[in-house]
């Protein structure tokens, strides 16, 4: 163990305290920046693979019956398991019901099981769709269960998420995200290959699952009419909702009284540590835990919850630095890191076992709070934070900001742990502060911008957005700041109605911004340039910052800077980087974060194909290739420009408030006429970050129905 005094103390320790010293770390590290970008599932760092399954040979199948016999005895287990027969029940009888259960009772694997195997879905009928908030979710769950019913992956049982879809027409059950369920209702408005759509994780409220709630209630209703008129090949949709909190009451009231289940009991306990004192540096505290649980604890692997991938990259780097420095007789450490920009296949990592002698350490964000279980884990570090992505509608600002987690986030996190065997939970914060946590997490729709959302209901046939049939309402003023936006942006014309290029918007992997900006760019005959800016601004930096030579990454940077600003200082970091091929030694002296960069090139690729199925030519700036590019991004970003102010400041143009420029930028201190920006961030001020120079002239013409008000007037200069 190193050497040093930090002790991170907890309560309910029935042996003796754990003790870490050295926390030399805490100064070494890079302080974490508050409204770092992390990107979600559904966006387009997914692959693009299709495999169509076949039928498994006999060879296969005599695996499948050996491995679908081995997990039953599990699965007979589970508590879910002994209420089977209710619950087939419940859901014959009721055409909504909803399904409360403790974390790691069976919900999501075994009740598409239990329906599948009753008949409720069947070849006739319609297949089982469970929805996930997240796409990692949806893959792991469903390689799971189809092992559980002894079929290939994409056979019986398979998993559609953005770019890969593994299902056929043999699926039966399939995992999907929720935005993915929202895609299919663009080309099956019905959803009529269903017979059963399974909302899990309800309690996480996420904006496109509030989405599918009041659309799958209206399916639902057309649906039961179609039968009573006796229209052939069409059968009731069953909806099942299924949550871990005990809120369920709000659930059922909004389909019209649904029926409540409950499934008490775990499999295994989970005995839960809070601090007993306050931490202040919370990473340093999870630092300090891991290694106190590595030194005292049994075997069982760690999953650390953090806040997005900076403080990720940052922990792995000090955790391989320490580990490096363990006696020979301590067993290994293997810091496995899992954030949604991570590649699928980087992210599967976490789900193979640790080679042996070796404890794996996964440090994840809250893409892996819900529905999964990663073989091995017995011990879950909670952090008690989580980025939370907000929206001040009244001046029309997004922020990311990190805030405490809800009671129920918290019990999900902790639900991680006693999966297959007892587990524990430690938590960085006392018991009085998760006393006061919030029940549960304020709903996406009341706190973010829903342009996206609107966009979307549109393209599904919501034409009447303000009297959607919404579980809860959001505010006025967030909905017609949507339509606003909608309307600048030529997604919708004057009557609300979705125009021909909202069309085209609402097809694209993308928030209606950025697509509004590459379908722009086709204009300014610069789309390849512009799919390469917004595949760098999908990670948080192409910069690697060793905590200890941030001066030389600042010198590194300037190598790169470009006079108008970040969005061409990072295209000069790939086209550099494509001129060195790549080069390992040239990275490493640029500081260049080479996963990042994969990460990039990736979505680019990505990106490319989407764009040629969409008939967007990948051209090449003819002309001012800078001027182009930027106004291809002011075409989206209008609303994110500011103005110079006579004493220096900046003010922004929507809802006039003084910005700074983020000294991570290359624009830091620099006065132009006026400036746009890829987000606004709320820490000690109100930063911009991602920021470049743009001429005031250009504004009226990038979004000439936002400026053909007096927008502008209160803006500016003199
Ligand atoms: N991929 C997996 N590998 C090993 N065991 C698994 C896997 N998936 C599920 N299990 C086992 O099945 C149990 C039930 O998992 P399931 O996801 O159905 O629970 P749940 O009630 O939906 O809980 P949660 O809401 O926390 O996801 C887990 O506790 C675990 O023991």
């Amino acid at each position: 163990m190193a050497p040093g005094a930090k002790v991170v103390h907890f309560s309910n320790e029935d042996d003796d305290q754990f003790i870490i010293h050295d926390n030399k770390h805490a100064s070494k590290r890079r302080r974490v920046q508050n409204g770092v970008h992390e990107r979600e599932a559904d966006q387009p760092n997914d692959r693009l693979e299709s495999s169509r399954p076949k039928a498994p040979t006999q060879k296969q199948e005599k695996d499948l019956q050996r491995r679908k016999q081995e997990l039953f005895e599990f699965r007979k287990n589970l508590p879910v398991f002994t209420a089977r027969d209710q619950i087939i029940k419940g859901v014959q009888e009721n055409e909504t019901v909803v399904i409360v259960g403790e974390t790691g009772s069976g919900k999501t694997t075994q009740i598409p099981q239990f329906l599948l195997e009753c008949g409720i879905g069947s070849p006739g009928r319609g297949a089982i769709a469970v929805t996930q908030p997240r796409r990692v979710a949806a893959t792991s769950l469903a390689k799971r269960v189809a092992e559980e019913v002894g079929t290939t992956l994409g056979y019986r049982v398979g998993y559609t998420v953005r770019f890969d879809d593994t299902s056929s027409q043999h699926t039966m059950i399939k995992y999907l995200t929720d935005g993915m369920l929202l895609r299919e209702l663009l080309s099956d408005k019905l959803l009529l290959r269903y017979s059963v759509v399974m909302l899990d994780e309800a309690h996480e409220r996420t904006l496109r699952t509030d989405m599918l709630f009041g659309m799958v209630k209206e399916i639902q209703q057309t649906r039961k009419e179609m039968v009573q008129r006796g229209e052939k090949n069409v059968c009731e949709l069953k909806i099942v909702v299924m949550s871990a909190t005990l809120d369920a009451e709000k659930f059922s009231e909004y389909f019209n009284g649904a029926r409540i289940m409950y499934v008490s009991g775990r499999l295994f306990p989970v005995k839960v540590y809070n601090t007993i004192e306050p931490q202040s540096d919370y990473l340093d505290a999870a630092l300090v835990t891991i290694f106190q649980i590595h030194m005292r604890r049994p075997k069982g692997d760690i999953l650390v919850f953090l806040t997005g991938q900076e403080e990720i990259e940052t922990l792995t780097a000090l955790l391989t630095e320490y580990a490096g420095q363990l006696p020979s007789n301590v067993q290994a450490l293997l810091p496995c890191p899992l954030f949604a920009a991570l590649p699928p296949a980087q992210q599967q990592k976490v789900f193979e076992p640790a080679p042996h002698n070796t404890r794996k350490v996964v440090l994840a964000t809250n893409i892996a709070e819900t529905s999964i279980t990663i073989s091995g884990i017995r011990y879950v570090i909670d952090c008690g934070v989580a980025k939370v992505r907000g929206f001040n509608a009244k001046i029309g600002v997004e922020s990311l900001l990190v805030h405490p987690i809800s009671k129920s986030s918290a019990r999900q996190r902790m639900g991680r742990a006693g999966r297959e065997a007892a587990g524990f939970c430690y938590r960085l914060y006392t018991e009085p502060s998760f006393g006061s946590l919030e029940e549960n997490t304020i709903p996406e729709i009341k706190r973010c911008n829903l342009a996206a959302a609107v966009l979307n209901l549109k393209a599904a046939g919501v034409n009447d957005v303000l009297h959607f049939d919404y579980m809860d309402r959001p505010s006025r003023t967030s909905l017609s700041r949507a339509l606003e936006q909608l309307y600048s942006l030529s997604a919708i014309d004057d009557k609300g109605t979705l125009t021909q290029e909202g069309n085209q918007m609402a097809e694209f992997p993308l928030d209606p911004v950025f697509s509004k900006v590459l379908i722009q760019s086709q204009q300014y005959e610069c789309t390849s340039e512009v799919i390469s800016i917004i595949s760098l601004l999908s990670v948080d930096s192409v910069f690697f910052t060793p905590p200890d030579k941030r001066d030389n990454v600042a010198e590194a940077k300037k190598r790169f800077v470009h006079p108008d600003g970040d969005h061409l200082t990072l295209l000069n970091v790939l086209k550099s980087y494509w001129e060195v091929k790549g080069d390992k030694e040239w990275c490493r002296e640029n500081f260049i974060n080479m996963r990042n960069i994969k990460i990039v090139l990736d979505v680019r690729n990505q990106l490319i194909q989407f764009c040629t199925r969409m008939g967007i030519v990948s051209s090449t700036s003819a002309g001012n290739e800078t001027d182009n590019i930027l106004k291809s991004f002011l075409s989206g970003f209008f609303q994110n420009t500011a103005l110079l102010q006579p004493d220096g400041t900046y003010k922004s143009v929507v809802g006039g408030q003084t910005i700074s420029i983020h000294p991570g930028s290359s624009m830091f201190g620099k006065r132009v006429e006026a400036i746009m920006y890829n987000e606004l961030v709320f820490t000690t001020k109100q930063y911009v970050r991602g920021v470049s120079t743009v001429q005031g002239a250009w504004l009226p013409m990038a979004a000439p129905k936002y400026f053909g008000n007096s927008k502008l007037a209160s803006t500016t200069t003199t």
